[in-house]
């Protein structure tokens, strides 16, 4: 579609004479009298429109300023202090900063300046493109920012300071900075204290263990606030409004991993100034009807929630405690015993081995939400249609793993389900059961490079919106009767004795759930996924490569 024509003029970038084009949709620039569609002023900013233009997309110009420096420049990206000088040098000059993107889908902060040849035309272009950024109201303009000092490598307030704020401040953000002073700082604060109406957004700055806090602080107070009672477990929740954006300065980093695709502070700092908007699945936990906690990454038994209880004691270590904990875990070999009962998903949702990731709009997550909850019109379907069938297993499992989204991090690029979806309404469980040590390493390292890490005959995988997990020394006797009946009343008579007496070792065991990175304290639990509860400031994992076009060219 044609854009408006809103301003256009002849300007010199890096002494070129250029025409200048601003409309709704660009900001372009194109040597005057070039027709060859090939050259561009100075160096290359950004991709070539079909006009063979530079441009900058408004929606990625992150400030315009004017230029102070009386003088004009002489040398690519050197400025020269020169006496006062006729009018048609171009001493008049404005800079627009924009988004850069670079490799592995990093964002930069770039710069063009134009040079006018007289200051009015130079204050018109700034207005003009002010105008443009104040239409984009999904851009925020004042957040709450909650710093953990200690986080990764204790480098959150640094990172804010040195890489954050200088962007924010040119993007004109303002900001209330909260460094926090104990655990749990943030969350009390969210929901006691914190005056939510005066902001656009919440900025956290750490690792998932902070974000965890955060959410925990948001959506309990949007539950209270509507007199929504989280400790019932069928409760339907209500989203919260306040987007979050996560500037990554903790050791794991995977929900700002798996939703920007890199665990960079300044690409998450740009995604926040542009105002992008990524809503996101939550899971709520339950013990009986006491709630417990929210999960949005990585719930995991077995492995993953012994490397956890090993890594807390080694904190001191900084981000390599869990490759410590990772490996004294491995070699440990501890399987657990337990029941799971699920409600798989509906198919339309896919499947955990459908190699579909989810990438930046995503057709499932933008499905509508009755077709991911698969609620149809209560009266035209049975009960049992409406819910589903839920489905049993048992077994001996190293681990038991739930993601709610792919859980890429920098250890595993792809992460622990490929797959997953950030916004489908489920989470996809995966089943390890026992085996040896050497296929079990076998399948931890597929988590590192392209292989499939479920295509091993002791792993399974399973979409579902709901399941709950019944450790074995938990299950009431008659579950297990139940459950042995068709056994020899041998084997019933040791499961009894084994019940009774901890100290033996069969199959008792006890392994703890590793929740984004904190310890639950029951291994007894129901899951159920709250379709897109909460939403970040991120686009999700963007599909093209730098050179590639972000945007239509028909649409500049
Ligand atoms: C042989 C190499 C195997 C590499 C396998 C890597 C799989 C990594 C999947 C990681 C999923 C992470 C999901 C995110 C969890 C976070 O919420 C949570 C909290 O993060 P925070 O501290 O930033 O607040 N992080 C975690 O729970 C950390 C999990 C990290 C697990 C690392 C496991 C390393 C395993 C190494 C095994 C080595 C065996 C070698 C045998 C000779
Ligand atoms: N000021 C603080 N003092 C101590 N602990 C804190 C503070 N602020 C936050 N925390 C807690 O620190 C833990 C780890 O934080 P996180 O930022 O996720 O770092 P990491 O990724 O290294 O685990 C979280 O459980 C969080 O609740
Ligand atoms: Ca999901």
């Amino acid at each position: 579609m044609e854009q408006k024509l809103l301003l256009s003029s002849q300007l010199s970038v890096h002494n070129t004479l250029c025409e200048v084009t601003l409309n709704s949709a660009a900001l372009s620039w194109r040597p005057r009298g070039d027709n060859t569609h090939k050259r561009a002023a100075g160096r290359r900013y950004g991709p070539l429109n079909a006009a063979g233009s530079q441009y900058v997309p408004v929606c990625e110009i992150i400030s315009v300023q004017e230029t102070e420096e009386d003088c004009a420049s002489t040398g690519v990206g050197k400025w020269q202090k020169v006496p006062q000088t006729p009018v048609e040098s171009n001493q008049h000059a404005f800079t627009v900063s924009y988004v850069e993107r670079t490799q592995k889908h990093r964002w930069r902060c770039g710069e063009v300046t134009l040079h006018c040849t007289d200051r009015t035309l130079c204050l018109q272009w700034v207005q003009a493109i002010r105008e443009q950024l104040s239409l984009l109201t999904i851009r925020p303009k004042r957040l709450l920012v909650y710093i953990n000092p200690y986080g990764g490598k204790h480098h959150g307030k640094r990172i804010y300071e040195q890489k954050v704020a200088p962007i924010f401040s040119r993007a004109s953000i303002s900001t209330d900075v909260i460094v926090t002073e104990w655990a749990n700082h943030a969350r009390d604060h969210l929901k006691t204290e914190a005056e939510l109406k005066k902001y656009d957004g919440v900025v956290c700055v750490g690792g998932d263990g902070m974000f965890s806090e955060i959410i925990h602080g948001l959506i309990s107070r949007t539950q209270s606030d509507s007199g929504v009672d989280q400790n019932l477990s069928d409760e339907t929740l209500i989203p919260c409004s306040l987007r979050i954006g996560i500037i990554p300065a903790g050791s794991t980093d995977c929900i700002c991993y798996a939703t920007v695709g890199s665990n960079d502070p300044v690409t998450s700092a740009l995604h926040i100034v542009v105002g992008d908007s990524q809503p996101m699945d939550v899971c709520s936990i339950h013990h009986n009807n006491t709630f417990l906690r929210y999960s949005v990454s990585l719930l995991g038994y077995g492995f993953y929630g012994d490397v956890l209880t090993d890594s807390e004691r080694k904190r001191w270590m900084g981000p390599a405690r869990y490759d410590i904990s990772g490996v004294k875990t491995f070699m440990s070999h501890r399987y657990y015993e337990g029941t799971i009962t699920f409600l798989p998903a509906d198919e339309n949702v896919g499947t955990p081995r459908d190699k579909l990731p989810c990438r930046t709009g995503c057709n499932i997550c933008s499905l509508p939400s009755a077709d991911k909850q698969g609620s149809r019109d209560e009266e035209s379907v049975s009960d049992t249609d409406r819910k589903g069938v839920w489905q049993v297993i048992r077994g001996k499992f190293l681990a038991i793993n739930a993601a709610c989204m792919s859980c890429a991090c920098p250890r595993s690029p792809k992460g622990l389900s490929p797959s997953a979806h950030l916004a489908d309404g489920t989470v996809d469980l995966i089943l390890v059961r026992r085996c040896s040590r050497f296929d079990f390493l076998r399948h931890l390292l597929r988590h590192t490079n392209k292989d499939d890490q479920f295509d091993y005959p002791f792993v399974e995988v399973y979409r579902v919106r709901q399941f709950h997990f019944t450790p074995r020394y938990e299950e009431t006797n008659s579950e297990l009767d139940l459950r042995e009946a068709d056994g020899s009343g041998r084997k019933r008579f040791f499961s009894r004795i084994c019940r009774e007496h901890p100290a033996c070792n069969c199959s008792l065991v006890h392994s703890s759930w590793n929740c984004d990175g904190e310890i639950l304290p029951h291994a007894a639990i129901q899951v159920r996924v709250h379709c897109q509860l909460i939403k970040l400031f991120a686009r999700g994992i963007e599909e093209h490569s730098v050179f590639e076009e972000p945007y239509p060219l028909s649409a500049i």
